[in-house]
């Protein structure tokens, strides 16, 4: 990995530089075309990039339940087990984030409210292009359904020798109602306008690739999206003692995800840095996913030095990573120093696949710099609010002058006559 060494001004400029989201110009018009293609020829269009993309024929992109139940009763029961355990943490943790809205009624004559209400259909993308993701549909369809969603459908990437039983046992477990076998950017783009055979949805939600990512970006507007959850991303922040060895693994655990993940560590020990290097390098070559791991610590990873413990999380919070882990001694001392991550991982025991799977806490987060203004997948993002209001006539009274001044400082002559209209006052 590059080990760079220097002022926190000069770390503080290269992190700028290696984490800004320079939109891939390639990659936005490939996604510009597909989403132009899917919008005019629908399920054909699918079908031609189905075939291109993931070199399978589909004649039907709804799963039947059939498949979906025998999937679920034929999963090994240790398999089974753990996405059961996975669902209670993540259930127990997202209860927690149930709003409920409120009324008002502090001032005489006066009803104020808000109405939280769930979304009606909402798609959950699930990746599968180089891994099978059974873990993400948990995480996005449990918090849908406990805020009440009526419609929760899934697209996921169809695989040569079928949907892995895993991810449909788990849209089992966690109610989905529908499951369609296409990915990429033409799933987002299905979701977003609609096909002969898949209706289009409020709000497109979930990870994926750069091509998923970008879609998501590009047909926000015609449907509401989550975030920006691209590439997975770990930051570490780790003094003297931490443990090489488990640093460099957890670095390993998010390359591993893609070509185009974000290893980096930031450290005042410049011996831990060279060590977690070396680590990195031998633990690499016995990787199953050696290939996509290399390709993320070489063109993506780095390792910073800092003379302060101050300059670690300074650096950190202008990386704002995905998640974050925080590998010093005592280290909720410095919970108040994190500004900017999706997830923070405290001491040594809590690793980062810990929340990838079973924790609770939601693992689809903002990638790319975006955990600056987004926030961690969660019950929030499958609910809107809408605000209602009542008056009685002299509580209208009251204020109708405010309303009427305002209506006309803003030149809006008809507003001021509707409220004077309740008063028996019109204009001939
Ligand atoms: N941020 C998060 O919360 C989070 C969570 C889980 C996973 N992830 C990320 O999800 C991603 C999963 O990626 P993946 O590739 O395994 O699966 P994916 O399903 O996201 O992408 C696979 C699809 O990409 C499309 N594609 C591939 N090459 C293309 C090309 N050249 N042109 C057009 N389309 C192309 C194909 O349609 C293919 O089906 C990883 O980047 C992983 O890090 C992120
Ligand atoms: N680390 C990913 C989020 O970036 C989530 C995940 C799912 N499975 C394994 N990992
Ligand atoms: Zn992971």
């Amino acid at each position: 990995m590059k080990i760079y060494q220097k002022s926190i001004n000069e770390l503080e400029q290269i992190v700028q530089r290696k984490t800004m989201q320079l939109s891939d110009l390639k990659v936005e018009q490939t996604v510009s075309d597909i989403i132009k293609k899917v919008i005019e020829n629908g399920d054909s269009a699918l079908k031609e990039y189905e075939e291109k993309f993931d070199g399978v024929k589909i004649s039907d992109f709804k799963l039947s339940q059939g498949v979906i139940d025998s999937a679920y009763d034929n999963l090994d029961p240790e398999v089974k087990d753990a996405l059961l355990l996975a669902k209670r943490n993540i259930t127990s943790f997202h209860e927690k984030e149930k709003a409920t809205g409120f009324i008002d009624s502090e001032q005489r004559g006066v009803l104020r409210g808000q109405k939280v209400l769930p979304l009606k259909r909402v798609g959950l993308y699930v990746p599968g292009g180089t891994a099978a993701y059974p873990s993400t549909i948990l995480m996005s369809a449990l918090p849908a359904k406990i805020a009440g969603v009526d419609q929760v459908v899934i697209v996921t990437p169809p695989q040569k020798d079928g949907i892995n039983p895993a991810v449909l046992a788990a849209a089992k477990i966690a109610g989905v109602d529908s499951i369609y076998q296409v990915g990429g950017a033409q799933a987002i783009a299905a979701l977003a306008f609609g096909t002969e055979s898949i209706a289009r949805v409020d709000k497109i939600v979930g990870p994926g690739n750069i091509f998923v990512a970008t879609a998501k970006k590009q047909v926000f507007g015609q449907v509401d999206i989550d975030m920006v959850a691209g590439p997975s991303e770990i930051g570490i922040i780790a003094d003297s003692s931490a443990d090489y060895k488990q640093i460099a693994a957890d670095l390993l655990s998010q390359a591993e995800h893609d070509k185009r993940a974000r290893p980096i560590l930031i450290t005042d020990n410049l011996e831990l840095a060279k060590a977690v290097d070396a680590e990195v390098d031998r633990q690499l070559k016995v990787l199953p996913r050696e290939k996509i791991a290399t390709a993320s610590v070489n063109d993506k990873g780095f390792i910073a030095v800092v003379k302060e413990i101050d300059d670690m999380f300074t650096l950190m919070n202008t990386v704002a990573p995905e998640h974050l882990e925080v590998q010093v001694e005592n280290p909720t001392q410095y919970l108040n120093q994190i500004k900017n991550a999706g997830s923070v991982f405290l001491g040594k025991y809590a690793s980062e696949p810990l929340g990838d799977y079973v924790a609770g806490p939601n693992h689809i987060l903002p990638t790319g710099g975006t955990a600056r203004f987004s926030s961690p997948l969660g019950v929030y993002d499958f609910v809107k609010r809408t605000s209602f209001i009542q008056y009685t006539k002299p509580a209208l009274e009251k204020e109708a002058k405010a309303i009427t001044t305002l209506a006309r400082v803003e030149g809006l002559e008809g507003h001021a006559r509707a409220i004077e209209s309740r008063f028996g006052k019109f204009y001939d």
